[in-house]
């Protein structure tokens, strides 16, 4: 029988390697037709776009069967900890979850988080008992600073968010992969499917995307290959691929196939 592949972050367990961000989709319907087929059992979503105060406004997580998944809160919109700490710290409040994605933007035009900022709220975050995933840059040394206060997983950009440039820097990616004591989930930036599933090959614990999904000619389509992209990638990683070589090797050896053909 074959042994389950489950993703763990802190005390969270998932089946699904897909996360998907809510914010982009203009038709309720199309969302939550996407989420469906995705698979996915974690969603996140800017706590600042839903009113808190109220809770029974229509919000655009209304259509969702919410039972069902994993609410991951994000604190986009904040530019600095004390502001990212704020927003965690009434997602809490209200009972979203306890596991909080830590987005602390560093510039308004590449959107790439501020490193420093990150990691001060990160540090805060772990020590008030939340469960703590950084959105962070594809730097290693953060990656493990990160983790050094006590990130349960990080979120390495593929590429700045929203510009579905794919995986830009595989090589760092694979730095980081190969450090991290805690999962790694690449976040932003993917494109495609071929994007997801290099992510996963290179070793990625998972991958969260909003844009490549909700932005597809086909969003709910886009959303199954998807969900297919990071099965895909997950088992080529776990088989192992073939190394790489500069010269052919052939697929039908002939070594031995004279002998028998003179017999
Ligand atoms: C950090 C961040 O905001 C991302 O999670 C974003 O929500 C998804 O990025 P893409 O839209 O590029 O997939």
């Amino acid at each position: 029988m074959e042994k389950q592949d489950i993703l763990k972050i802190g005390d969270h367990k998932f089946n699904s390697r897909l996360f998907l961000g809510t914010g982009k989709f203009n038709d309720l319907d199309i969302q939550s037709r996407a989420v469906e087929v995705s698979g996915t059992e974690v969603l996140t979503f800017a706590v600042r776009r839903l009113n808190l105060e109220n809770p029974h406004e229509p919000n655009f997580l209304e259509r969702l069967d919410l039972k069902r998944y994993t609410l991951l809160p994000n604190t986009a919109g904040a530019t600095t900890a004390e502001e990212a700490v704020r927003i965690a710290r009434l997602a809490k409040a209200s009972g979203l979850c306890d596991m909080i994605k830590v987005e602390v933007i560093g510039d308004p035009r590449t959107l790439l988080p501020d490193p420093i900022e990150t990691l001060k709220a990160t540090e805060i975050l772990v020590n008030e008992g939340f469960t703590v995933l950084p959105y962070t840059s594809d730097d290693p040394i953060l990656a493990r600073k990160l983790q050094e206060v006590g990130a349960h997983a990080v979120m390495p950009g593929a590429a700045p968010i929203g510009s579905g440039l794919g995986i830009l820097n595989p090589h760092y990616l694979r730095f980081i992969i190969e450090e991290a004591k805690v999962p790694v989930i690449v976040d932003a930036g993917v494109g495609s499917p071929a994007d997801v599933a290099y992510a996963m090959e290179l070793g990625a614990d998972g991958v969260l995307l909003n844009t490549a999904v909700s932005g597809a000619k086909d969003a709910v389509l886009m959303a199954e290959a998807m969900k297919l992209a990071v099965e895909a990638g997950r088992k080529g990683y776990l088989a192992g691929r073939i190394a790489k070589k500069r010269y052919a090797s052939a697929s039908s050896p002939m070594e031995g196939l004279v002998e028998s053909l003179e017999v």
